[in-house]
């Protein structure tokens, strides 16, 4: 049945040619912040840093000038002060995680355009391997987890580990002893913390590969809801969605325990350093070597010792989802085109019917390796059309999409305008070799763009004039805002008939046709086959004929069977020879020949 469904826009496809491979390491180069931004992040994490440090030196002056018996006005003063340091500090936090922000996501956002390019320039050897649900996840899921990540690390990791360094400063400067005590704490705080990381690094990339799982079935099922509800086999997904979902929650659930379990880890290791400084901050006192202001001072520094280091944890965690997510979207840009852009590319000719010459052509899908055709010669004189016939199943569209270069041939070659299309210049390709399927697919775009795939420069009456001759006319005329209307419903005999009018307005040298196979009304009908006729007049054409009817206006017939060509010639020789295949279909379809 022809279908018509809006997708969202697609790039120029083949613009311009993509090397092979690229290295994952490029992944990084775009989160790489510009000047003006790093200089900003930089002041912002300094002043993050500094100020929350500053601020117990004045609690400490507070305490000790109070047992000095201070007057309440300088006490005061110390208390404004203090309040005033604080209140900086978390201005300066939030312009860094507003500069952070920022600077994720124009990074991200770049990475994020790049595999969607990327994507959509894959083969689709690749596109039929991989769900469009996981590659959703890919280009936004796993950019998202890296952009998260990213604001975190900066904000949480790197003010972090300034603070830590500036309080173990700080108390080394009070007493050397007491700050060897802290930094030996710390040291090995981090290092069993960063040990025990590393129980968390599978269960996270589990629980992404599980999510990614869930969300490709919810993809693949909404996408096929029509024929689901139609043939009742709603129970059969919901069950497979269940035990989806129940794997993304197993993998979950590990995940979150661990990092619930390192967590409550930390906070016990805190409670014993926060004791530890206290008594050595009570010796510190006992033997004179501190006063009671610095010992609060220590207390409120062990405090702010606990934040960062809980934070880098929690980051350690996130870390290993980004770098996963980051190795993902390496992996997407590093995935190469089966079909390799040709080293000398050569143009197809500017205009005029083209050549097409299908010699000795074998292919199998990737996927299986089945022979789905072997040793097809076929040969047109520009301007001559060919009629595909055979079984379903045959292999008349994988001929068809050789001929568009969707895949090469596993043996021998297409040449269009006598060159081998692994040598043709993939734009002048598109551009000179235009097809129009059953499957029609139109954007969730106004009626211009639908029709000249986003390319500005046509005439507006040039449209109008293209809609008019496929019997589009009217049905324009009625849409409230003519050629500014968004398409968002048509009926299978528009969707078919505006697919004429691109290719009428792409106006291609070979043009690959293959013809609906479903009965639309007696009107549409006529308009279609009016459109095959004139499609089909001065180009070169291959129609998939699935009515003998439409073979009346090929000039040559290449009946296939599984995969071989088993009948090739004029299309008047072969009727007029009762021997022939053709002409026994013909006798029984009851067709006039
Ligand atoms: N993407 C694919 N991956 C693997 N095998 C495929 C793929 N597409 C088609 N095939 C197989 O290749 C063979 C030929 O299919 P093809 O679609 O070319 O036949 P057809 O003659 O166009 O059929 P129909 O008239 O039903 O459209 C079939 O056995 C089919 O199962």
């Amino acid at each position: 049945m022809a279908q018509s469904r809006t997708t969202s826009p697609e790039a120029d496809e083949q613009a311009s040619p993509e090397p092979a491979a690229r290295p994952r390491l490029s992944t990084f180069h775009f989160l790489r912040p510009g000047p003006g931004t790093t200089a900003a992040l930089v002041l912002a994490v300094l002043a993050a840093a500094a100020l929350p440090l500053a601020a117990p030196h004045l609690t400490r002056r507070f305490v000790d000038d109070a047992i000095a018996g201070a007057a309440t006005a300088h006490l005061l003063t110390l208390a404004a002060g203090y309040l005033a340091l604080v209140l900086t500090g978390q201005a300066a936090r939030l312009a860094t995680v507003w500069v952070a922000s920022r600077l994720a996501w124009d990074g991200t956002n770049n990475l994020r355009e790049r595999l969607a390019e990327h994507a959509l320039r894959l083969d689709m050897d690749y596109h039929g391997a991989h769900t469009p649900g996981e590659m959703i996840e890919r280009v936004d899921g796993d950019v998202t987890a890296v952009a998260d990540f990213a604001v975190a690390f900066i904000v949480d990791v790197v003010v972090g580990a300034l603070l830590l360094a500036g309080v173990l400063a700080v108390v080394f400067t009070l007493d050397v002893r007491l700050g060897a005590a802290l930094l030996v704490y710390c040291l090995l705080l981090g290092f069993a913390m960063m040990r025990v990381q590393r129980l968390a690094t599978p269960s996270a990339a589990e629980a992404r590969e599980q999510s990614a799982a869930v969300i490709g079935g919810l993809e693949e099922h909404l996408t096929m809801a029509e024929d689901i509800r139609a043939n009742g086999a709603g129970a059969h997904v919901v069950n497979r969605f269940h035990r989806a979902s129940a794997g993304w929650f197993r993998a979950d659930y590990r995940a979150s325990t661990v990092g619930s379990a390192l967590i409550a880890g930390t906070s016990v290791a805190f409670a014993a350093g926060t004791a530890l400084m206290l008594a050595l901050a009570a010796w510190g006192r006992v033997s004179g070597v501190l006063t009671v202001g610095t010992a609060v001072l220590l207390f409120q520094y062990m405090l702010m010792v606990r934040t960062p280091f809980e934070r880098l944890i929690d980051q350690l965690r996130q870390y290993q989802g980004a770098l996963a997510g980051m190795a993902r979207a390496g992996a997407l840009l590093a995935e190469p085109r089966t079909l390799p852009p040709p080293a000398d590319p050569r143009p197809l000719p500017g205009s005029g019917p083209l050549s097409l010459h299908l010699d000795g052509v074998g292919f199998a899908y990737p996927d299986d390796g089945a022979r789905v055709l072997a040793g097809v010669t076929i040969t047109l004189k520009p301007g001559e059309t060919l009629g595909l016939v055979g079984r379903t199943g045959s292999g008349k569209t994988t001929i068809a999409r050789l001929i568009l270069r969707l895949y090469d041939p596993t043996a021998g070659a297409v040449r269009v305008g006598g060159i081998d299309l692994r040598d043709t210049d993939p734009a002048s390709l598109r551009r000179r070799v235009g097809v129009v399927t059953q499957d029609v697919q139109l954007f969730a775009a106004d009626v211009r763009d639908n029709l000249t795939l986003f390319r500005p420069g046509t005439d507006d009456s040039r449209l109008r004039e293209i809609l008019g001759e496929v019997g589009l006319g009217e049905w324009l005329a009625a849409l409230p805002n003519g050629l500014d209307t968004r398409v968002d419903h048509v009926s299978a005999g528009e969707a078919q008939l505006l697919a004429f009018a691109r290719a009428f307005l792409a106006d291609p040298g070979l043009v690959v046709l293959d013809e609906a196979s479903s009965r639309l009304d007696p009107a549409t009908e006529r308009h279609i086959e009016r459109c095959v006729d004139r499609l089909l007049t001065g180009r070169t054409g291959v129609l998939i004929a699935h009515r003998l009817t439409s073979l009346s206006r090929v000039d040559k017939i290449a009946v296939v069977s599984d995969g071989a060509i088993v009948e090739y010639g004029y299309r008047r020789d072969l009727a007029a020879d009762p021997g022939s295949r053709f002409s026994r279909m013909l006798e029984l379809a009851g067709a006039g020949r």
